[in-house]
């Protein structure tokens, strides 16, 4: 397999339950070290008398350029003074070869050059293009294209981006040309999608060797634009783990069968909407019914006299207090707008309901509640299922540490909730994690901002909870990867159909249900 794009995804969910991390699957993720392990096999694999990795990469950054970008003359190469660089080097001079202008401000000096790049520098100046060092003069009469090759794997978290580099990134970003970033957009951590402290926003991101997990998740999808792989020709002697695995579509269900009824897809019941928020428990039970479920039941949570007990655009949503719902035989969607009331319903719900998730609220409490933990922790031995659908703030309080430490881990952050409490946690957000204790995590590629607005996450909740209830026998986190694939995918369709703004929640759902 050659070059590929990733992210927008060709239309096809390839599953494999293979958990290594083998050249030909594009899908899996490798963390750094065992990209560097890659690396190093792949090194060893090459031929005397072989192209070099290097000059793969610098050869694969080159046409995707000229594919991309063809018609722009004008092109600042930024090479950093590793091997990132070396591979833009090696681009650089492709492109100098095909008759483009290209300026190569270099950052390295022939004291601290790998081989790979001592030879790309040699190759570059013998074919006659100059590198040039960072404070000449940029004579390019208009950049149209720029090629950020100034860090990529080699930049760790525990250190910021150099002063030097952090204003050649904001000159970069301030300049209106598109840019291609090489292996990763300069300034992101590929184990995380943190920044280090500042970073390239590119326009089209080309990986090598493996997709690296900082690209889809975090602040990831915001810097990388669109994204490309690359594997090098490489296919490798030895399987290698994978950290994780990005989730691209839907799995097929059959039709309805014609002997099917109501009761074939499972009762939902909606616990949430306390006093002023009863809008949260509406949209997830609208949410429920449209992703699936047979029969939905809203219970409120509200005192207030006045709360509706029909929803007059969705008369088939049925209103009962939880007295009169049989928790042991619904699953439950607990949560959504549901104040500090549902501290009192949880300890019944975690000892009697089957299949659970717990959102918004009920997460809220629970994090202030130990024995409330101790409920949720006891749920799996006794063969109940929970899914957690945490937004990174709920996320933070249940394991008490700061947002930042769930955003600059998460992969780690969902992994370490589905392995305490002993469920699958579906860690929101752009890059959505959906985590069990020990199977490969998933990341979902669809989504986009317009999700940012309020309601969307109750939206999810429910459409989660109905897909639980009309598919009970598909693996759960495929099962809650598909949902959370559709609601991000209902986002991208309308930004596709050219509105710009927020997706207000109630209409997520009518996108959702016209896919
Ligand atoms: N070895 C090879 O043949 C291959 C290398 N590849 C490329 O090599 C890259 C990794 O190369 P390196 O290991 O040299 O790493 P990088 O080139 O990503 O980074 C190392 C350089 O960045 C500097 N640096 C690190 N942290 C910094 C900070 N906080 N502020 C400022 N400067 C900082 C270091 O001093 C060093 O000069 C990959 O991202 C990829 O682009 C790939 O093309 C695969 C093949
Ligand atoms: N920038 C974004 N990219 C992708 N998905 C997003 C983005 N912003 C929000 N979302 C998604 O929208 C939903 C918001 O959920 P949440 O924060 O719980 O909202 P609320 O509590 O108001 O319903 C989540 O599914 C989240 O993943
Ligand atoms: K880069």
């Amino acid at each position: 397999m050659s070059m590929q794009r990733l992210c927008p995804p060709a239309p096809s969910l390839p599953v494999h339950e293979d958990p290594f991390l083998l050249l030909d699957d594009p899908f899996l993720l490798a963390d750094t070290a065992t990209t560097r392990h890659v690396e190093t096999q792949a090194l060893a694999a090459v031929q005397p008398g072989e192209t070099s990795l290097m000059q793969r990469a610098g050869h694969a950054l080159y046409r995707l350029i000229m594919a991309r970008y063809p018609h722009a003359q004008n092109i600042w190469v930024l090479a950093g003074a590793g091997n990132n660089g070396g591979d833009a080097i090696v681009a650089a001079a492709w492109l100098h070869k095909a008759g483009k202008q290209v300026h190569v401000t270099w950052l390295g000096s022939p004291a601290q050059m790998s081989s790979d790049t001592t030879k790309a520098v040699a190759a570059a100046q013998q074919a006659g293009l100059a590198l040039h060092p960072l404070d000449s003069e940029v004579t390019l009469p208009a950049i149209e294209l720029m090629i950020d090759g100034l860090l990529g794997i080699g930049l760790t978290p525990d250190r910021p981006v150099s002063t030097k580099i952090a204003q050649i990134i904001a000159a970069i970003n301030q300049l209106p040309a598109p840019v291609v970033a090489v292996d990763l957009p300069s300034g992101l951590i590929a184990d995380t999608g943190a920044i280090a402290s500042c970073c390239v926003r590119a326009d089209t991101t080309l990986t090598f060797l493996c997709a690296k997990p900082g690209l889809f998740t975090a602040e990831g999808r915001a810097y990388s634009g669109e994204i490309w792989l690359d594997t090098l020709d490489m296919a490798l002697s030895a399987p290698f783990p994978p950290v994780a695995r990005l989730w691209t579509g839907v799995l097929p269900h059959p039709p309805r069968a014609h002997n099917t009824h109501k009761g074939s897809f499972g009762d939902v019941a909606v616990v949430g909407g306390a006093d002023s928020m009863t809008g949260a428990a509406i949209l997830a039970a609208r949410a429920a019914i449209g992703a699936g479920a047979g029969r939905v039941y809203v219970s409120l949570l509200t005192q207030s006299p006045a709360a509706i007990a029909l929803d007059t655009l969705h008369p088939e949503l049925m209103f009962r207090t939880i007295q009169q719902l049989d928790i042991s035989k619904l699953t439950i969607a607990c949560g959504c707008g549901a104040g500090q009331e549902v501290a009192h319903v949880l300890p019944e719900l975690l000892r009697k309901c089957p299949r659970l998730l717990l959102d918004a609220d009920a997460l809220n409490a629970i994090a202030a509640d130990a024995a409330l933990q101790q409920l949720l922790k006891a749920r799996a031995p006794m063969q109940m299922t929970t899914v957690i659908t945490p937004h990174p703030l709920e996320a933070a309080r249940l394991l008490n540490i700061t947002v930042d430490q769930v955003q600059t881990s998460r992969l780690k952050t969902a992994k370490t909730l589905a392995q305490h409490f002993g469920c699958i946690c579906v860690l929101k957000g752009s890059g959505t994690i959906i985590a069990t204790p020990r199977q490969i995590s998933l990341i979902n590629i669809s989504g986009n901002g317009a999700l940012a607005t309020a309601g969307t996450g109750d939206v999810l909740a429910g459409w989660l909870t109905g897909r639980w209830s009309a598919f009970p026998d598909e693996a759960l986190q495929h099962n809650m990867a598909c949902g959370v694939w559709q609601h991000g995918d209902a986002a991208d369709r309308w930004q596709q159909a050219g509105h710009t703004g927020p997706l207000p929640a109630s209409q997520l759902i009518d996108w959702l249900l016209c896919a």
